[in-house]
């Protein structure tokens, strides 16, 4: 069912069948919308999931009730936007993702979500940090460059800001990182892997070629497939023609990511994936949030690994990606000082 690297991989269920009894409640916000449904489906096959809570502003019961008929062992329990279900929903989570907020139609740009999704965002970061201030938060709402200086914003006014469990998923970029340049080198993706850095809009998503295997990867060539990893996101956009952006695709990675941290919390090592967490990498330009590979621990973030080599195509790259994503965070930052 999982093409490439699976959505929960077998040697980690070999490995880890003793632990994966141990209780994980995972939380979903936003569980009734195009990424949402599929996302919880997913999670609901994950035999990690213990407890599957979700949200939504309309037809999380309705969902929940569909998913919980799926014959795995997770319970599932679906809540109505009132307070106190958004606080049962949240207590005792390990994870809560949230792919809250409007998605894009055709011409607009990530940050054009800003005006809707930062509110909303808000708000909820506000209720994960008052009921599960401890959980790892994956924020996937769109524009993530700005909604991840918000939740860390909101997280540090109430006191209970963790940089170590704050994560804006990016993980889509590298799942289509690897797809792309199977198709350009007639290679099985699931051998493919290529570092993605920077955020996770147009030109703020940077893919290292030069650290994959086919760093000769040059010229016109190059070009599309930066370009094409750059903006996939657009490529969905517009097939989907008005009916919103990426969603099964988003669940996919989503679902990874979710899977990736269990794994972690639950012992195993060696655990990466890339995320956009506050980092040190680029601080100085200020850029306080940086996507690049990061090794998970049962904490959440455990390590931030450097950049690395990259060539001189790709120092413009990161150039380039700095200075509009220090813009995104500094816009999200203002927002809950204006907003709060
Ligand atoms: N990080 C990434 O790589 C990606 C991010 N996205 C982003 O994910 C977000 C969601 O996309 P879709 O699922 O396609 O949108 P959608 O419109 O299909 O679903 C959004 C859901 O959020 C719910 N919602 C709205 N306000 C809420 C609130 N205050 N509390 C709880 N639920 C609320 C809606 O009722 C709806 O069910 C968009 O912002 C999109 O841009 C999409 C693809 C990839
Ligand atoms: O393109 C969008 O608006 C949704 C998204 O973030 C993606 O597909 O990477």
């Amino acid at each position: 069912m999982f093409a490439a690297r699976s959505a929960f991989s077998t040697v980690g269920r070999r490995a880890f069948s003793v632990s994966a009894q141990q209780n994980s409640k995972v939380t979903v916000l936003g569980a009734a919308g195009g990424i949402g449904q599929p996302l919880s489906l997913l999670l609901k096959l994950n035999p990690r999931v213990t407890e599957l809570a979700l949200y939504d502003i309309r037809g999380g019961p309705g969902v929940a009730a569909d998913i919980s008929h799926v014959n795995t062992k997770s319970k599932v329990t679906g809540y109505n936007p009132v307070p106190e279900q958004l606080k049962a929903a949240l207590e005792g989570a390990e994870i809560v993702l949230i792919p809250a907020g409007v998605p894009r139609k055709p011409g607009m740009t990530r940050d054009d979500l800003f005006k809707t999704n930062a509110s909303i965002v808000r708000d909820l970061a506000k209720a994960a940090a008052d009921y599960a201030p401890d959980a790892k938060l994956l924020i996937i709402s769109n524009p993530v460059n700005s909604t991840v200086p918000i939740t860390a914003e909101v997280f540090k006014s109430k006191g209970v800001y963790n940089p170590k469990r704050l994560f804006g998923v990016t993980t889509l970029d590298v799942v289509r990182a690897s797809k792309f340049i199977s198709e350009v080198k007639t290679t099985d993706p699931a051998n493919e892997e290529v570092t993605v850095i920077g955020g996770h809009s147009g030109h703020t998503i940077v893919p290292l070629l030069s650290q994959s295997n086919h760093p000769s990867i040059d010229g016109a060539t190059r070009d599309a497939l930066v370009k094409r990893i750059q903006f996939g996101g657009d490529e969905v956009v517009q097939a989907k023609d008005g009916a919103g952006s990426a969603t099964l695709s988003m669940a996919f990675a989503g679902s990874r990511m979710a899977d990736s941290l269990l794994r972690a919390a639950q012992g195993e090592t060696g655990v990466f994936e890339p995320a956009f967490v506050e980092s040190p990498l680029y601080k100085d330009q200020d850029c306080e949030f940086f996507s690049s590979k990061i090794e998970l621990g049962p904490e959440g973030v455990k390590a931030i690994h450097p950049v690395g080599k990259v060539n001189k195509y790709e120092k413009g790259l990161i150039a380039t990606a700095l200075k509009e994503l220090a813009a995104n965070i500094k816009k999200g930052q203002e927002f809950v000082k204006a907003n709060p």
